[in-house]
This record gives C-alpha cells, sequence and structure tokens, in this order.
C-alpha cells in the first residue's frame, strides 16, 4: 500500500507538473478541460489529504475529513472561506511573485489601450470610419508619460507597475495602501496618501488590493465622484473591489473618461453588462497572468507548495493561516 499522501487535481496541469506530483503523493487528476465538476469533488475528497485548485468552502470540507492542506495556482485567495479552512484546521497555500511582472505588463497595457484608445481606434480604422474625415481632436487621448499614477495597494504587482510606470514612462507616482513604505518611497520619489487625495490627484487610477470584506466595493459612487473627469480607472484586482454599479454610472454620466478592466463581478460577464458597450471601456476575460510561461511556473509552484505543506516544508501559505503550520 501507498504510503505517499492522496491529493486531488480539480483542473488539468501540465505534464511535467503531473510527474512531478505523480513522485510524491498518490494522484487523482483531472485532464480534460475546465474544471472538475463540483459534484465530482464531493465524491472524490472524502480521502484526499491535499487538493489542488478551487474553491475550498464549508460544504467542501464537510466531504473532506482527512484534508490538511488547499493549494492555489493564483496569488488571489478570496475562494478560499478562511474562517471554515481555520475550523477545519486545512491550511492554504498560494502563489506569490512568479506572476508579477506578467500582471503588471497588462495593468501597462490597460492604461495605454484606455488611455490612448487602443482597441477603440482600432474598430475604428476597421470599419472605415477613418475614410470619412475628421478634425482630428475627436482622437485625441490621455497621456500615459508624465501623467500622475495612484495604485490602490501597493504590494507586489503594484510595485512592478510602479517600476513600469516610473521608470518606463515618467509618470509621478501616488499610492494608498495599508501602510506607507520608505524604501517605495525612495525608489520611486512616490508619496504615500490617503485614498481620498490619490482619488482626486491621479491621472490614471488602478486598484490592485486583494479582495477581502474591507476591500469590498472599495471604489464605489462617493470615490468615483472624487476622481478627475480626465481620470482613467484600470481594475486587475477583483471584480468585487468596485461597486460595478457605481463604475457604470460614472462613465454613464462622464464623471470618469474611461476604464480598463481585467475583473468583473461575476466572471464570465454577462453579454448584456453595460460596460461590454462603452468605447471608451477596454474588456479582458481575467487574463492578467495567462502566458503559457508564467502559468506553468504558477501550476509548478502551486504543486509544490502542496508537496512541501504536506510534508511539513517551506511552502507560501496565506498569511491568515501561517499559524495553523506547525514548527
Ligand atoms: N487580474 C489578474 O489576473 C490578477 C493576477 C494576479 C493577482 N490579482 C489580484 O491582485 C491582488 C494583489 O496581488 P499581490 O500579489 O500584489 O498582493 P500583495 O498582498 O502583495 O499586495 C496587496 C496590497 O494591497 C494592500 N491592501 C490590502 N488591503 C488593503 C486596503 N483595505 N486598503 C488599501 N490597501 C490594501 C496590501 O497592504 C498590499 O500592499 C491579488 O490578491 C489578486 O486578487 C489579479
Ligand atoms: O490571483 C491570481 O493569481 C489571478 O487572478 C489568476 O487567477
Amino acid at each position: 500500500m501507498s504510503t505517499k499522501p492522496k491529493i486531488l487535481v480539480t483542473h488539468k496541469l501540465p505534464e511535467t507538473v503531473q510527474d512531478y506530483l505523480n513522485l510524491h503523493a498518490d494522484c487523482t487528476f483531472w485532464n480534460e478541460e475546465g474544471s472538475m465538476p463540483r459534484s465530482v469533488i464531493l465524491e472524490k475528497v472524502s480521502d484526499a489529504e491535499g487538493i489542488l485548485g478551487g474553491t475550498i468552502d464549508e460544504e467542501l470540507l464537510s466531504f473532506a475529513p482527512r484534508l490538511r492542506v488547499a493549494s492555489t495556482s493564483s496569488v488571489g485567495y478570496n475562494h478560499f472561506d478562511l474562517d471554515a479552512m481555520r475550523a477545519h484546521g486545512v491550511i492554504g497555500t498560494h502563489t506569490p511573485y512568479v506572476l508579477d511582472s506578467t500582471v503588471a505588463d497588462l495593468v501597462l497595457a490597460l492604461m495605454l489601450s484606455a488611455g490612448r484608445r487602443i482597441a477603440e481606434l482600432d474598430a475604428y480604422v476597421k470599419q472605415g470610419k477613418w475614410q470619412k474625415g475628421t478634425s482630428g481632436t475627436e482622437l485625441f487621448g490621455v497621456d500615459v508619460h508624465h501623467s500622475t499614477l495612484g495604485i490602490i495597494g501597493m504590494g507586489r504587482i503594484g510595485e512592478a507597475i510602479a517600476q513600469r510606470a516610473v521608470f518606463g514612462f515618467d509618470m509621478n507616482l501616488l499610492y494608498h495602501s495599508r501602510s506607507p513604505k520608505k524604501e517605495i518611497d525612495e525608489r520611486f520619489n512616490a508619496r504615500f496618501c490617503e485614498l481620498d487625495e490619490l482619488l482626486r490627484e491621479s491621472d490614471y487610477i488602478v486598484v490592485m488590493t486583494p479582495l477581502t470584506p474591507e476591500t469590498k466595493h472599495l471604489i464605489g459612487e462617493e470615490q468615483f465622484n472624487l476622481m478627475k473627469s480626465s481620470a482613467i480607472f484600470i481594475n486587475a484586482s477583483r471584480g468585487a473591489t468596485v461597486d460595478e454599479q457605481a463604475l457604470i454610472k460614472a462613465l454613464q454620466q462622464g464623471k470618469i473618461r474611461g476604464a480598463g478592466l481585467d475583473v468583473f463581478d461575476i466572471e464570465p460577464t454577462p453579454v448584456d453588462n453595460p460596460l461590454l458597450h462603452m468605447p471608451n471601456v477596454v474588456t479582458l476575460p481575467h487574463i492578467g497572468s495567462a502566458t503559457a510561461r508564467t502559468r506553468n511556473d504558477m501550476a509548478e509552484l502551486a504543486a509544490k507548495n502542496l508537496v512541501e505543506a504536506l510534508n511539513g516544508g517551506r511552502a507560501y501559505v496565506v498569511q491568515e493561516l501561517k499559524d495553523l503550520v506547525p514548527n
């Protein structure tokens, strides 16, 4: 009989990562597209000590009496019910650092695209509108270089965005986070400020906090009312950090100039979401970390986290559950 821990993997992994897991665990894989259906997870998790992927909630935990570690191949872990995991003594791990640059690249792309109207004007050319003649001014956008960028949530990805914005585009940097960071101030000649001040002063506003009870709807009607009418608003964190209805209203009423969104309240977002029908809004299907190399790195790290945490080794355990790790 195998002495390796039993693990359940609920989405397809690269072959090399499966090979690694097979060396260290008795694995049940899912090799079809999409994720393992919930009913199958609930059935197969009954004897698992580790799980890689998916939502961890009270229901799943009640079907998993032997579960010790849940690993997610994402840095965000708002799909972990942390209270329930604590109550069941289950450790959670995630994948910080390996995706910072890829997500930061995408945020800059959203800023450039929304600010300089790339997607909108690409359609303009392809639809033959250019041929009809233009005064020119109607095609104007908002400069990225030498504008003021306000980053809300100056963590790992926030810092990678700052690096690109300050050194690549000569932007001035404001940030709001849980606390000021001296090294950020010095390195980027940046200034920590309260949220209201950041919203009033920034030309580009990027939300990059995790989704937690404190950050849910951090940006709503009151916050949009403080922004410049020329502001470009970017969300690449989680949809629910922003009150989506308030964002729609702010755009409809011209309270801000445009937006770039990688994340939505409901994903996939319904096709009748008004945001999808506004030319000044650039929309993406939650692809912040979606390059082959980065997704492979995330899968490798998630697998390593699972094996290490099951064996008492070093893993990226989520902050809120670190005290559950035996010394
Ligand atoms: N769009 C995507 O594909 C994509 C990819 C990766 C990460 N994300 C999201 O980005 C988030 C951030 O990732 P990270 O690795 O930079 O995390 P991080 O923990 O390094 O940084 C988050 C920062 O937000 C700050 N913060 C937390 N609560 C706050 C609050 N109430 N007010 C102000 N600041 C607050 C923290 O102090 C921290 O500095 C993830 O949790 C995830 O939800 C999205
Ligand atoms: O949190 C993350 O890592 C990204 O959103 C990918 O899901």
